[in-house]
């Protein structure tokens, strides 16, 4: 039997400091090499603000793999409204999801249901660990070759689910509804504190060549004075971390606390959880 697959390949991600790029692209890159035919993958990274003033929609051939990290045990909700404006029109969607070790509490469930409200049909799911955003050693370099190997399963299950069924069977997640309330980190007396407020600082090693006015996905640091914020800090990591001379550091308290909390707490290596 030969099996013909008719279908537009598309990504779609956030992905401050690259992770969920990583298991996104490595997911669609499989299903596409299975693909009897030369065929381009369409993308759009939404990271950055500009790209998320457009407007997307889809059609019924189209096959989405689209991916965010897990920020409070949640879909970030700076991003709500954007993925709310995307149209479905009865493409087949894989939400994926993306998270630093601890927990994706309910983000999975959360993307899952912005689709289908969107109109797509949730075919298949999944959640994977990346580097925690916060750390540099809390799930060190994930997504690594293990993670990449179960992407690629993953990327076989989703291509013959795709090519061998005739009627789509929409997928069950993990996750609470309704949804449990955005994680908050503790202080020492155990008390919920608030770091949104919190964001990072400019030491001398900066050498002004703007890298973190360009890839902020708030577009909040200013462009003459690096060192100020013109708009909010959502603590994604890609100042911090893409900064090619350590600029950028936190020195919060309560941000330092739950960072040390998280990388003693959920050291242990958790592994990614598929369903098909
Ligand atoms: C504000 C914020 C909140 C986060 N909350 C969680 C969380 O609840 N659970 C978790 O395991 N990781 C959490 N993370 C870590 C990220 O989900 C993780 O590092 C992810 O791989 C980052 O994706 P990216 O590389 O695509 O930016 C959080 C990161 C940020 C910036």
């Amino acid at each position: 039997m030969v099996v013909v697959m008719n279908k537009t390949i598309n990504t779609m991600y956030f992905s401050p400091t690259g992770t969920t790029e990583k298991i996104v692209s490595g997911l669609a890159e499989k299903i596409s090499e299975k693909i009897d035919r030369e065929i381009a993958i369409k993308n759009i990274d939404f990271t950055l603000p500009g790209v998320r003033n457009e407007t997307v929609s889809f059609a019924g051939e189209d096959v989405v793999i689209i991916g965010v990290p897990v920020y409070a045990g949640r879909v970030p909700n700076v991003l709500l409204k954007y993925l709310n404006s995307i149209t479905g029109n009865g493409a087949l969607a894989i939400p994926v999801v993306v998270y630093g070790n601890r927990n994706y509490d309910d983000a999975l469930i959360e993307l899952k249901d912005i689709l289908e409200l969107n109109g797509f049909t949730v075919i298949a799911g999944g959640a994977f660990i990346g580097e925690h955003s916060f750390s540099k050693i809390l799930a060190q370099n994930r997504p690594d070759e293990k993670d990449m190997a179960i992407v690629s399963d993953f990327a076989n299950q989703i291509y013959t689910k795709i090519t061998t069924q005739d009627n789509m069977q929409t997928v069950a997640v993990k996750g609470n509804r309704p949804y449990r309330k955005y994680y908050m980190p503790k202080n020492e007396q155990g008390i919920a504190v608030d770091i949104r407020k919190v964001s990072p600082k400019t030491n001398d090693n900066c050498i002004d060549c703007k890298l973190c006015v360009n890839v902020c996905p708030m577009g909040s640091i200013d462009d003459e004075d690096v060192s100020k914020l013109n708009g909010i800090c959502i603590k994604c990591g890609a100042c911090v971390k893409k900064c090619p001379t350590q600029a950028k550091y936190y020195d919060d308290q309560d941000y330092l606390r739950h960072k040390h909390e998280l990388e003693v707490g959920f050291a242990d290596r958790r592994e990614p959880e598929l369903f098909i």
